[in-house]
């Protein structure tokens, strides 16, 4: 039973879906089956995340703009999760990147249509609901900015306010840390005003950047989890700060190292130290299409080298759910799912 707090709608689309709305839509891809398809998006050594996210253009001019796609995409991600053993899963996504109206630029080189932002993030929910109700697990979102895109950020603010708690539970900043280091006031402004309505913040920070990125979201965007923060090792104060702090640390591993976020030897993965310190962090998937991953891939590399045992893959998916944006009374519930399922007997189910 496992609670997932890092994963990306966009980047976990299931290969099938995206070769039937190509076909539909008459839409161009860089292969006409799984197999074809999988050689040009998905790898296995390792790139940069700059090449990491170019692989996003191969195939989501099949999906956005799309009304049926998008829903659809939402709804499959529920389905794949649950077969995962998922119990509660917080997906992100760029409601912007899956438009093709009212977002300037058009993304991935698509004509003008008339499928806005605003309605990319009602039919995720829909799909995200539909996914609850027939695979009986429980998903949240959450909207990212983009770290080139500012122009952008302050409408995914907006988004947050208007779909708060209508599976939307906070705003995270994502996209390639070392093309753009600068936080544009439109970002911060963002952040300022989710912390202003109660809307939760993550941020992709440190991944590949520096602990510099990492300091910028706590204090500046006011960041509660940050996405990846490998690098904050190399800013010992620091990291004992957060480590005091116990801010939660969204751990992607197969995904760090294929972005050579990190090194290419697991056995010197930064997550070790986490682990020796007890910090606060979860294991989670990332973009499972590109990776040609699930979750369970993560959790089998952290047993085959981390020496991750039973009572840390326990103690991860409880910080987890106590680190997740669901309101106090549900993240109880699900808490209490998973002492029960674990034989745990809780000290302080809260
Ligand atoms: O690992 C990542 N780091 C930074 N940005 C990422 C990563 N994986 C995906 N993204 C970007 C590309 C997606 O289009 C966007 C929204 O999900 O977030």
């Amino acid at each position: 039973m496992l609670v997932e707090l890092h994963v990306h709608l966009d980047g976990a689309i299931k290969p099938e879906t995206i070769l039937y709305f190509g076909k539909k839509r008459g839409i161009p891809l860089p292969g006409d089956t799984v197999e074809d398809l999988l050689q040009h998006i998905s790898y296995t050594e390792p790139l940069t995340l700059t090449q990491f996210l170019e692989k996003f253009t191969f195939y989501m001019p099949a999906i956005a703009g799309d009304r049926d796609a998008v829903r659809r995409i939402a709804y499959e991600f529920v389905e794949m999760k649950a077969k995962e053993g998922v119990i509660y899963v917080e997906v992100r996504y760029s409601p912007h990147l899956l438009a093709n109206c009212k977002v300037h630029p058009v993304p991935w080189g698509q004509k003008e249509g008339d499928l806005t932002p605003d309605e990319v993030v009602h039919l995720v929910n829909q799909g995200l609901q539909d996914g609850e109700r027939d695979f009986n697990i429980k998903a949240r979102s959450i909207l990212c900015c983009m770290r080139h895109m500012p122009s952008w950020s302050l409408e995914v603010v907006e988004l947050c306010k208007k779909y708060q708690n209508n599976t939307v539970v906070a705003i995270d900043l994502a996209g390639d840390e070392l093309l753009v280091a600068e936080t544009f006031p439109e970002h911060r402004k963002a952040y300022e005003e989710a912390e202003r309505c109660g809307i939760h913040r993550t941020c992709h920070a440190g991944e590949v950047g520096s602990p510099s990125v990492i300091k910028e979201a706590i204090n500046v965007l006011k960041t509660e989890r940050i996405g990846h923060g490998y690098h904050v090792l190399e800013d010992p104060a620091l990291y004992k700060e957060l480590l005091n702090r116990k801010v939660h640390f969204e751990i992607c591993l197969l995904c760090s190292v294929l972005t050579g976020a990190c090194g290419p030897d697991f056995r010197k993965h930064p997550v070790i130290q986490f682990m020796n310190d007890k910090a606060n962090y979860s294991l989670n998937s990332d973009g499972p299409l590109i990776l040609n991953s699930t979750i369970e891939t993560d959790y089998k590399i952290a047993k085959q080298f981390l020496d991750f045992t039973e009572e840390e893959f326990k103690r991860v998916n409880i910080n987890a759910a106590k680190s997740s944006f669901l309101p106090e009374k549900e993240k109880k519930e699900l808490l209490s799912k998973l002492y029960e399922a674990y034989g745990m007997v809780p000290n302080n189910p809260s």
